[in-house]
């Protein structure tokens, strides 16, 4: 029951930037009124999507109450509060739950490859941080660090960890993960990918880079899998992965083309960070066609 919360789908929320690249408390918003009226079940706030690697702890800690000041108790609210540091994880973990948040969530240390029992010491100080529950991140793809299924038994054995957000490839990963487990812990699928393949393994729900390009999309494929609809479940995955991968097909990085799809929707939400790359104009002909593809799948498996 107490995990009721985190099923369904929930986008990782943009990093909202004004014309000069600074976090922007209005388009911050203006995100959140838009994932509010297509009904999302919650938002992961601060992780990749949210740029978190590129930002200050001042504009991390802002964007996190941007967000909650808006929808608190609207909708589910996760903080991703992994950084270089555990000291300043810790700081953004006191500030989110302050703030309210459902949950706190991170990625492993970076950058110096440390031995598993300085990561479980890292999470598990976060953890003693705050009141709050935790779902571990698991990314190793962009972190370099795999999380192991008696690592994960051993983080368990607290009980504020609640459950992982898993996005090595693998499905079966999630099918392990929630073996471990058990009923009484949540896992998410990451890749969004593979999001109906993770949630037939085992995961209770998803948290995805490009749901929010497409909300209404991975809305319907969780009510697919919800109905034992497979079938259809599978043809709207195919379409979306044709969609992710056009996404990724740009000279503009896959967050870039994403924001700028929201702005001709009518949300601006500003564009990327450097090093990430912003769209080029050769790429304005392809995110019409991508706009239109994403239409297209609305229209057929939405009614
Ligand atoms: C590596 C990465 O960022 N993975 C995200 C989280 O799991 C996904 O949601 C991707 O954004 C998505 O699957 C598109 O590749
Ligand atoms: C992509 C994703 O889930 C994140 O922003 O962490």
């Amino acid at each position: 029951m107490k995990l009721e919360k985190f099923h369904g789908i929930i986008p990782a929320f943009y990093a909202c930037y004004d014309d000069q690249g600074d976090i922007s408390e209005a388009r911050t918003q203006a995100l959140c009124d838009y994932l509010y009226e297509k009904k999302v079940q919650g938002v992961y706030v601060g992780g990749s999507s949210g740029e978190c690697i590129y930002q200050s702890l001042d504009e991390r800690k802002a964007v996190l109450s941007y967000v909650a000041n808006h929808l608190k108790g609207k909708m589910t609210l996760i903080a991703h509060v992994g950084a270089p540091s555990t000291r300043d994880s810790i700081e953004l973990a006191k500030h989110a739950a302050a703030l309210g948040y459902d949950a706190l969530s991170a990625i492993p240390p970076i950058y110096f490859k440390l031995p598993d029992r300085s990561v479980f010491k890292y999470w598990t100080d976060i953890i003693e941080a705050t009141p709050l529950d935790f779902i571990i991140y698991n990314i190793p793809q962009t972190t370099g660090y795999t999380l192991t299924t008696s690592l994960f038994e051993k983080l368990l054995a607290n009980k504020k960890v609640i459950g992982v957000k898993n996005s090595s490839m693998p499905t079966m990963d999630i099918e392990r993960f929630k073996k471990t487990g058990g009923d009484d812990v949540i896992v998410f699928n990451g890749p969004d990918e593979q999001y109906v393949a993770g949630r037939i393994m085992g995961a209770d729900g998803g948290i995805g880079g490009t749901y929010a390009a497409m909300p209404e999309l991975f809305l319907q494929a969780n009510q697919f899998i919800l109905q034992g609809k497979f079938e259809e479940a599978k043809h709207i995955q195919s379409d979306i992965n044709d969609i992710i991968i056009a996404l990724c097909s740009q000279n503009g990085s896959m967050y870039a083309v994403i924001k700028e799809i929201l702005n001709r929707r009518g949300v601006n939400v500003g564009s990327v960070r450097a090093p990430l790359e912003g769209i080029s104009s050769e790429d304005s002909g392809p995110i019409d066609e991508i706009i239109v593809m994403i239409d297209q799948a609305i229209q057929r498996y939405c009614q």
